[in-house]
């Protein structure tokens, strides 16, 4: 067998002396490990999950050898499809501004389909850019007693190829060797002489590598085909569905809400005992109810947060939330929403930024916008804390079906489902109006389930806990403290006023009149306000506006639960999230569509709050 290397096509890009590729490019198909692999050789901690259009953007990392890998979004061909396809195809032909142009290419394909991507290899080689092919999932591979001989898949390919896990890092050693430059990888690399099955006689080649005993096809995934029956049948499918959803609310009230309490408690009794130690009283009050109750309050919600996102982690991982695609899609599409809306969708559920950006993996321009304008109706996590308060509050803890389900799940459960209601209706609505058309094709990867990794999960709670405490040791932080300041001033003769009597108080009073007609007061006015910047501050303003860590109690009070139900639907409806309308207003490249996102989610949010307030008086509650 020849271990020459290929003489280099006269497209190569120039390498530095030394032989080592400066950029070089992660390209293949969707879902067949590109970022796992991108995270081990750079260290960093993009997301990973088992379903197709994860990565949707270009993102770059550094080597510990000082080159950069870059991470691509998956192809099926170099005529792409949609806007991610284009970032990743504009990339490799060094079109893309801001990424350097590739010197090499790291060509990843799932050695368990080895055969749907020939002609995906078979253009990438034709590029011309030194290329490493590289057969990734070989313990799947092996596991399902599939073959592959990457020395012959080499010499018939006319490419140096390696077959590796790219999740338990094996085969590693031979990327490190190609990208230290073409002499090692000639050493490691057999590959024949360019002229043998050169690159656009792929798509026939792979019945030669079965033939010639390259490659075996693996079995079928038992698994995935027999719990498929289940998980895709028409009536039992959806019913599944709505159990795994049940059982996550059910956990969330039981055990991650009183876990939150007890912290946000715990941390409000070290509060005061440093606010009793603090001589000056003006002092005390800004450290202990401008700053630390505040923080206390909304870091009670933390677990109910994680809890949220471990079970969303859980079936993204394990291939389940591609189902979910589906199953929404029969009962959903309906409505005129292409099937491929519901992946993004069903991510909002964590939050709509990444939600909004991983529509660009759906091809049809209509489809996607109106992807975009619905997708802040679900339920994002930044509500949860919200509406676990209120909940917790106003709705009694009364056993439905003994331990298995309870009253407070199963309205948190009906406040999704006012979300993913809402987004369907509108959705029917621009059908209708905006963005008439003919509904476009419905065609989705159904990845094999996969046991979910306990790194990825773990990475998704350290993640989000991140974000979640930089959030309320910054923004909320700051948010809180204003909010104190604004509610104790002016001061006189060095004392700070009654909330009553406050500036904070004066601009209460302007919003009021807009919210008696929901049943809501001065005070909740005031902190949905602060929602704009944070969704969660409401609970920290109400915290401070009250005086005290669990604020529901003087909500109780103060509102009663026909005004507590209007807060809900209001909150589940209503924008109010600032970050979500930079990203509408960054896809769409237009400040039209966000502003006409805004307004009709407001209007829409006050009137179904005002009706649900009345109707809530009518029948006395
Ligand atoms: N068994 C096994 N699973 C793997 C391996 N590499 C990646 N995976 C899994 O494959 C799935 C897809 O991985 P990603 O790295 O997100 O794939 P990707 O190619 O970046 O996907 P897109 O961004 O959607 O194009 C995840 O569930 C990974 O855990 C491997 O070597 N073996
Ligand atoms: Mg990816």
């Amino acid at each position: 067998m020849s271990t020459l290397i290929a003489p280099a096509p006269a497209t190569v890009a120039p390498r530095p002396a030394g032989g080592a590729y400066r950029t070089v490019g992660l390209i293949g198909p969707p879902n067949v490990g590109k970022t796992t692999l991108f995270n081990r050789l750079t260290g960093m901690r993009q997301k990973v999950s088992n379903y197709s259009g994860v990565t949707v953007e270009h993102r770059s990392g550094k080597l510990k050898s000082g080159q950069t890998v870059v991470d691509l979004p998956g192809v099926w061909s170099l005529t792409p499809e949609s806007e991610d396809q284009k970032i990743a195809v504009n990339v490799l032909m060094g079109k893309q501004h801001n990424v350097a142009k590739l010197d090499a290419v790291l060509l990843v394909v799932d050695g368990t389909q080895l055969h749907r991507y020939m002609t995906l290899i078979g253009q990438v080689l034709a590029c011309g850019l030194p290329t490493l092919v590289l057969i990734n999932m070989a313990d799947e591979l092996t596991a399902r007693k599939g073959f592959i001989d990457p020395l012959a898949v080499a010499r018939e390919l006319g490419a140096p190829t390696a077959l590796i896990s790219a999740s338990r890092g094996t085969g590693m050693d031979a990327i490190t060797r190609f990208l230290s430059g073409e002499h090692a990888a000639a050493a490691l690399l057999p590959v024949l002489q360019a002229g043998g099955n050169a690159a656009p006689g792929c798509a026939t080649d792979c019945n030669n590598l079965t033939k010639t005993g390259a490659y075996r096809r693996p079995n079928h995934s038992r698994f995935t085909r027999e719990f498929d029956r289940w998980a895709l049948h028409p009536v039992i499918g959806p019913i599944l569905c709505l159990l795994f959803i049940m059982a996550a609310f059910q956990i969330m009230f039981r055990a991650a809400y009183p876990a939150g309490t007890a912290l946000s408690n715990w941390l409000s009794a070290i509060g005061a005992t440093i606010g009793a130690h603090i001589p000056n009283a003006i002092v005390s009050a800004i450290l202990v109810d401008g700053i630390w109750n505040g923080v206390a309050s909304v870091l009670g919600f933390l677990p109910t947060i994680l809890c949220m996102f471990v079970v969303i982690t859980v079936l993204e991982d394990s291939g389940y939330m591609a189902r979910a695609a589906v199953i929404a899609d029969r009962t959903m599409g309906r409505v005129g929403l292409n099937g491929r809306s519901f992946l993004p969708l069903l991510s909002a559920y964590a939050c709509a930024v990444p939600a909004i950006m991983a529509t660009r993996a759906i091809p049809s321009k209509k489809d996607r916008l109106a992807t975009i304008l619905i997708a802040p109706f679900m339920t994002c996590s930044a509500r949860l804390p919200v509406y676990a308060l209120l909940i917790a509050a106003f709705i009694p803890a009364r056993k439905l079906l003994g331990n298995a389900l309870g009253l407070q799940a199963i309205t948190m459960m009906l406040l999704y489902a006012l979300g993913l209601l809402a987004a369907l209706f509108t959705a029917k609505l621009l059908n209708f109006s905006m963005l008439k058309g003919q509904p476009s094709l419905f065609a989705i990867e159904l990845p094999n389930y996969r046991l979910p990794r306990l790194r990825t999960i773990l990475l998704a709670i350290y993640d989000r806990s991140k974000v979640f405490l930089k959030q309320v040791g910054t923004v909320i932080l700051v948010l809180n403290l204003a909010v104190w300041f604004l509610s104790h001033m002016p001061f006189h003769n060095g004392q700070p006023s009654e909330v009553g009597a406050s500036y904070l108080a004066h601009l209460g009073d302007l919003i009021e009149p807009l919210l008696r007609p929901l049943g809501l007061t001065r005070n909740v006015g005031i902190s949905l306000l602060t929602a704009f910047v944070a969704r969660e501050s409401v609970v920290s303003t109400l915290a401070t506006l009250y005086g005290s860590v669990n604020a529901g109690v003087a909500l109780r009070a103060e509102i009663g639960l026909a005004g507590a139900l209007a807060l809900l639907v209001f909150f589940a409806l209503a924008m109010q999230c600032t970050a979500t309308l930079a990203v509408v207003r960054r896809e769409t490249n237009s400040w039209k569509w966000p502003l006409v996102q805004m307004g009709y989610m407001t209007v829409l949010a006050y009137a179904a709050s005002f009706v649900t307030y009345r109707i809530a008086l009518a029948f006395h509650v």
